[in-house]
């Protein structure tokens, strides 16, 4: 679909379905973080306050820009560059990479479960990165500069990730060594998102309502564009990308293992009628050979489980064979109690 000079709206993209208001101030915005306050350790005191800092916009956001990240600037640009470079090449170039039936990698959308479901205004690119054997076929078939790129790009994102994961689990009692077991070698995949002009933005939707399933995300504007919203109190509230910062989400899984004090929040995409928009999604998951569920330091008598125990490969399955719809997911890991379960209790 991108690049294609379109005036009217094919109906299986126009999402009349969708509540459109958002905040009427601008002034709202999620919470930032500083990074390199965050681990100096010379400074005790910034250091402490940039850690509650980063709690208070887990909780009550689950979403921050992260400044002062510590991502080699020269591999983000050549993420960017390569990036706007992949989404202008000829569809026919794309399509070298196109999903195949049935499979999440490669260029095309996500998450088409039937024939009649509506479709998002947006290309996609997805990829799994790491462990390496996850990669797929079409991995090996990206050309040089650009699988490179994601390499290297990847890898520092990588490494950001788990600092940031590890300092959310200091920030909730969680020990370090059960953030590295869960987390460590966990999934690594990538979305890099293309969203073209569009007529009529206000019929469509970029990327509809969801919660991300992995751990972490780490979000790169590509090209500064507004159109990230999040939702918070049941308000939409739109996202202003400040420059050399990441967007910064808690996904589902972290929302799990933090046994809820931290939640994974609805996010979307608007697009615009005047400019392309495009962002890479990097996710953090957990190890697809551990389990998912609470972490064994948070859980007491006084702080029982409320979310099941899970093989996280069990749990991935679940999420990629349903159509992406709001927090549905982190649902059915929920433990439900019955009101036998509480004759039970008393
Ligand atoms: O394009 C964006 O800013 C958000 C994309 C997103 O939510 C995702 O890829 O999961
Ligand atoms: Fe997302």
């Amino acid at each position: 679909m991108a690049k294609k000079k379109l005036v009217t709206i094919p109906s299986r993209y126009v999402r009349d379905d969708q509540d459109r208001s958002i905040a009427s101030s601008n002034n709202i915005q999620v919470p930032v973080v500083d990074m390199q306050r965050l681990i100096n350790a010379s400074d005790h005191d910034s250091m402490n306050l940039e850690l509650q800092k980063l709690h208070f916009a887990a909780k009550e956001w689950g979403f921050f820009q992260l400044i002062n990240h510590g991502v080699n600037c020269s591999v983000v640009e050549k993420m960017r560059d390569e990036t706007k470079k992949f989404f202008d090449l000829p569809l026919e170039e794309k399509n070298k990479f196109e999903q195949s039936p049935g499979d999440t990698d490669g260029f095309g959308q996500l998450f088409v479960v039937s024939e009649e479901q509506k479709l998002d205004w947006g290309d996609l690119f997805y990829l799994k990165i790491s462990p390496p054997h996850l990669r797929m076929p079409i991995f090996s078939k990206l050309y040089l500069s650009l699988r490179e790129t994601i390499e290297e790009y990847s890898e520092e994102v990588k490494e950001l990730s788990m600092k940031v994961l590890k300092e959310l689990g200091k920030a909730v009692g969680i020990e370090e060594e059960e953030v590295k077991s869960v987390f460590e070698e966990g999934m690594q995949s990538m979305r890099m998102n293309y969203y073209p002009p569009c007529p009529q933005p206000e019929l469509v939707m970029g990327v509809c309502p969801h919660s991300d399933a992995c751990a972490l995300t780490i979000l790169l504007q590509v090209n500064q564009t507004e159109g990230l919203q999040i939702r918070k109190d049941g308000i939409w509230i739109p996202i202003l990308p400040l420059p050399n910062a990441f967007i910064v989400n808690v996904g589902d899984a972290f929302e799990i293992f933090t046994n809820g004090i931290y939640k994974s929040i609805e996010h979307r995409s608007v697009v615009s009628s005047e400019k392309e928009r495009i962002s890479v999604a990097t996710f953090q998951s957990a190890r697809l050979d551990g389990e998912l569920g609470p972490a064994n330091s948070l859980i007491s008598a006084h702080n029982p489980p409320l979310f099941k125990k899970m093989g996280v490969t069990e749990y991935f399955r679940g999420y990629f064979t349903r159509e992406l719809v709001g927090k549905s997911h982190v649902d059915t890991m929920r433990i439900t109690t019955t009101e036998d379960d509480l004759k039970n209790v008393n």
